[in-house]
């Protein structure tokens, strides 16, 4: 099957150029001006602008947490991401204690397949640092699961310890695999989280008071010493608050290999939300929580910078009748997560040329081209090149968008950015070539995703 999209402004982290593109089989055989190959398609492109598709490399579809399960499976998760823009997701597998990780990527493999309408690759949790996990990380690796999250959050489920930390840190280093952190110090949350509980002090907002941007910042600081003392490079997973950003900027100034991504709920929401009436600020609790105002100049700035390299979304739906409701009486008990896999690009691209955040280049940048060389897919992900897997959204600058509940493909009764609209319109979707999303419609089918088998890490 050949495609030719004609007259597109095709814009990647480093260049902005006009031309045709020629796809076959699925990658991008021809890029220049008035091609003329005989196609099977043909679209013409004029005053789109051609992205390379997003890569979100943060979802939990189809996970067992907090006492249910994130509403998205990989079938409407995938379906909804591609509706946003994104092209691939890489999704969290979870080691339970006292099972083999092994089992645990074989559980995701079966949620994901006949399912995934999107390309798809797996990080690993791990629950516990053991003789058999450390083997089995390296069995992971050879099968392209490059990357592992630990926690230093959550006790009784996530949390693991220091020594195992460090273990987990060696080990990565010596086989080229990747280690993503949950930072926040859990010890000291669940002691703030039993003190505010004991006063009474029930409603959503108090999950973002014992959880205070110190035990983020903490956290950050212990793991990068650990990371150092290893030395192996480190990853923070959704990183919210000043202070932890601070830490990753002192690393980097240093030479560490430290690396962090941000998620668009920490630009573009912040603590008010949880003071919005009734129940209603069970919709933000995620962990870390939102900050208050003044965090996200910092994030801004990160971006800018490149100590923050990626915006991933932490897409973690529960609903607010059945699922978040689970908390009504008792902030601890509201599942942590939020939607977000659908909206993040539009968001982002909407900062980018309304509120002149970053360049367009810096756009593709972090939400693209970062995480694909960070994970393990670069080139055939993240970029649009002769040999790359033709996996492009394209966007009508002259479009808008509102975000709605009512209209979005995320399987959630609410979304966070309510009433929201966003410059820019996302026309069409390829996957490896496919026109998977066409002004509206739907033509991924459940299970044309394929499992990424991903690279080593190798610092960018
Ligand atoms: N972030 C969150 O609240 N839920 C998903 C699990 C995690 O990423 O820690
Ligand atoms: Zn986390
Ligand atoms: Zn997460």
């Amino acid at each position: 099957m050949k495609t030719l999209i004609k007259n597109g402004h095709i814009v990647t982290a480093v260049d902005d150029y006009h031309a045709d593109l020629l796809i076959d089989d699925g990658v991008i055989m021809q890029i220049g001006k008035n091609l003329s190959a005989q196609a099977d398609d043909v679209l013409d492109a004029q005053g789109l602008l051609i992205l390379p598709g997003g890569i979100d490399v943060h979802t939990h579809f189809d996970m067992p947490f907090g006492g249910t399960t994130s509403s998205d499976d990989f079938e409407t998760g995938t379906r909804a991401a591609a509706f946003g823009g994104t092209t691939t997701i890489i999704d969290f597998a979870i080691q339970q204690r006292g099972h083999s990780a092994q089992e645990a990527f074989e559980t995701w493999l079966g949620k994901a397949e006949g399912k995934a309408s999107i390309d798809y690759g797996f990080h690993m949790i791990l629950s516990e640092v053991t003789p058999a996990t450390l083997a089995d990380m390296g069995w992971l690796v050879d099968r392209g699961v490059t990357s592992f999250k630990l926690f230093t959050a959550y006790p009784g489920v996530f949390m693991v310890s220091d020594g195992e930390i460090f273990q987990a840190l060696q080990r990565a280093g010596e086989i080229g695999a990747l280690i993503a952190m949950h930072a926040e110090n859990g010890s000291v949350i669940d002691v703030l989280v039993q003190q505010a509980l004991a006063k009474g002090h029930t409603e959503p907002k108090y999950h973002a008071l014992t959880r205070p941007p110190q035990a983020e910042a903490e956290a950050t600081h212990r793991v990068i010493a650990l990371a150092e003392m290893a030395n192996s490079p480190v990853y923070f997973v959704h990183l919210s608050a000043l202070q932890a950003l601070d830490e990753v900027t002192m690393a980097r100034d240093k030479g560490q290999a430290v690396f962090a991504e941000t998620c668009p709920q920490y630009l573009f929401l912040d603590y008010t939300n949880y003071e919005e009436e009734g129940f209603n600020g069970a919709k933000y609790v995620m962990s870390p929580p939102l900050r208050t105002h003044e965090h996200a100049p910092h994030l801004w700035r990160g971006l800018a910078g490149n100590d923050l390299q990626v915006v991933s979304t932490d897409h973690c739906p529960f609903c607010m009748k059945e699922q978040k409701i689970l908390g009504r009486d008792d902030f601890s008990k509201i599942p942590n997560g939020a939607p977000g896999v659908e909206t993040r690009l539009s968001l982002l691209y909407d900062a980018t040329v309304r509120q002149s955040r970053m360049s367009l280049n810096r756009f593709v940048e972090i939400t693209s081209t970062s995480p694909a060389k960070i994970f393990g897919l670069f080139p055939r992900k993240g970029t649009i090149a002769v040999g790359s897997d033709a996996d492009l959204v394209i966007f009508d600058p002259e479009g808008s968008m509102l975000w709605s509940a009512k209209t979005h493909h995320m399987r959630v009764d609410y979304n966070p950015y309510e009433g929201r609209v966003t410059q820019g319109a996302i026309r069409y979707v390829y996957s490896r070539g496919e026109k998977i999303v066409d002004n509206g419609q739907y033509f991924g089918k459940p299970g044309r995703g394929q499992f990424l088998v991903r690279n080593h890490f190798v610092k960018p």
